[in-house]
């Protein structure tokens, strides 16, 4: 995908984000791999209202080399890039449910989403709950570290979601998908669910051609 195209699926989905109610005010941040290095949401934009040439052009490295002033949460995204070869954009957001998951004190912090449906199985995979950090905060980056190799997707804790994938377009699907399934995680809470067995589960990350 051309700068051009990808600067204006960034502005696209932010906006579909936003108007969807899937992150409110100036939270929650875009960020996309180009040929050159990254382009990333501006920090205190809001999603609804992004202007394609004033995104943040990022270099290799991750200095800001153009357009506004970056999201503040380029530690967090850049820890899944160097963690994952594959990730070619990172959606972090404050959406309701996946953040309220993420204040639960009972939620096991190895694998918080349970597999309910097939399709968080195929699209998000078990997803952790990373230690406290402050938004913004470089301090997050050892944390990813630690998961994104085998974590696609991860829940900050007491703040929200993050999910990298191989496009935008797949990370924003990702992303969806992890938020509705937190909806029904926590509709059914304390009613008797039936989960995914271990040959169900197998059977889907075996048919990674549903992915
Ligand atoms: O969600 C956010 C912080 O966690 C928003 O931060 P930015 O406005 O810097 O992108
Ligand atoms: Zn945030």
């Amino acid at each position: 995908m051309s700068e051009r195209a990808l600067r204006d699926a960034i502005v696209r989905w932010g906006k579909s984000l936003f108007e969807r109610g899937l992150t409110a005010g100036s939270s929650g941040n875009l960020s996309a791999r180009t040929e050159q290095g990254f382009i990333a949401t501006p920090t205190n934009s809001c999603l609804g209202f992004l202007d394609a040439d004033r995104l943040s052009i990022l270099d290799e490295e991750g200095k800001h080399v153009g357009g506004d002033p970056p999201t503040k949460e380029l530690p967090l995204h850049f820890a899944f890039y160097r963690n994952r070869p594959n990730a070619r954009a990172v959606v972090h957001l404050h959406s309701t449910y996946a953040t309220a998951l993420s204040c639960l004190a009972d939620v096991d912090p190895a694998d918080a989403v349970p597999p309910i449906t097939p399709y968080v199985v195929m699209r998000v995979g078990k997803v952790p709950v990373v230690a406290y950090t402050r938004p913004g905060s470089a301090e997050v980056a050892p944390l990813i570290d630690a998961v994104a190799p085998d974590h696609a997707a991860v829940l900050l804790q007491n703040h929200g979601p993050v999910v990298s994938a191989p496009s935008l377009e797949s990370a924003v699907f990702a992303m969806e998908e992890l938020e509705e399934t937190a909806k029904l995680v926590l509709l059914t809470r304390g009613m008797k669910v039936r989960l995914l067995d271990a040959g169900q589960i197998a059977d889907l990350e075996r048919n990674s051609k549903l992915r």
